[in-house]
């Protein structure tokens, strides 16, 4: 049997609509299922964890955008049961990651091959990163957009909105990043990024060699540049051409902590959960996906 579990609401109300197609094919081709709607956040965490260590479960499979495979993967971390995934969002990174067909029909013929992977997820402020993280600007970037209607009018182009708007207002601050033991300091850091997969914000190749199978973390690292030479390099984010700039520092790492002058705002899959300090640990091939 399978589980879906389907935010309804996600992707200005694609969720709903993918999930009646994939209903459908339910129903035509008898195959057992049961599916519960996403009621409210951290709603997606409960059902998966809930059903996680049910024999009779064959995989749990969400409908919804990044958020709704982050509350998903956080309930299956660590339990072996597979994740499936539908996207219906808006910036739909995680999809794009793992070459999820974008059709909802080739999306589901993929659940139903069902040939389990096991990715690298990360443990933060209690939760786990499933994708991408993000620190700082970043972190308010996200804020901006969960926090308006951008995704509504805008779609994935909120992001960029988004950006441009927290670029208004965003001041780099004193911080310290600490990865697997080396200390560095930065006079003003604007973000940091921390990743499994290449790419986030709809699209981004923040960190162009992410892996999500090799048991380390990528970092991208922003620091000491003005906010006219941000501004420019922006648009290069999208096909990674910025870690040439000599402001962009990339590293690999296992565990890495984060300690500002200033809260800055974290964000994990587009979720903002939280401010630093922060503790990020790896956790090689965690979470079963299909
Ligand atoms: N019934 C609900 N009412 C309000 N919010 C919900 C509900 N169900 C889930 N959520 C929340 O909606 C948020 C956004 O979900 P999700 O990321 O899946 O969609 P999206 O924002 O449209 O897509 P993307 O993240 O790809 O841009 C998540 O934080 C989730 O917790």
């Amino acid at each position: 049997m399978y589980q879906l579990i389907v935010n309804e609401s996600s992707g200005n109300g694609r969720g709903r609509k993918v999930w009646r197609q994939i209903q459908q094919i339910l129903e035509q081709q008898a195959i057992p299922y049961q599916m519960e709607s996403t009621q409210y956040r951290g709603h997606a965490t409960a059902l998966a964890q809930s059903i996680s260590t049910r024999p009779d479960i064959k995989a749990v499979v969400a409908i919804g955008g990044d958020g709704t495979v982050h509350e998903v993967g956080n309930g299956l971390v660590g339990t072996g049961k597979p994740l499936g995934y539908i996207q219906a969002g808006s910036g739909n990174d995680f999809a794009k990651a793992q070459q999820i067909p974008t059709d909802p029909f080739e999306a589901f013929n993929r659940v139903l091959r069902h040939q389990v992977r096991r990715i690298d997820t990360a443990k933060l402020h209690e939760r786990f990163l499933i994708g991408f993280s993000g620190i700082g600007f970043d972190g308010m970037v996200a804020e901006t957009v969960n926090r308006s209607s951008l995704k509504r009018w805008f779609g994935k182009l909120a992001y960029l909105y988004a950006a441009f708007y927290t670029w208004t207002r965003y001041r780099p601050v004193q911080a310290t990043l600490t990865i697997d033991g080396t200390t560095r300091s930065y006079s003003d850091l604007w973000m940091v990024a921390i990743t499994n997969i290449p790419n986030y914000g709809g699209g981004m190749l923040i960190c162009p060699e992410a892996d999500d199978e090799d048991g380390s973390l990528d970092i991208c690292c922003v620091s000491q540049m003005s906010h006219s030479s941000f501004l420019k390099i922006l648009p290069s984010v999208f096909k990674g051409n910025h870690v040439q700039h000599p402001a962009v520092t990339l590293t690999r790492g296992h565990t890495i902590t984060i300690t500002s002058d200033l809260p800055l705002t974290v964000h994990a899959d587009g979720e903002v959960i939280g401010q630093t300090p922060l503790s990020i640990q790896v956790q090689p091939r965690s979470l079963a996906i299909l």
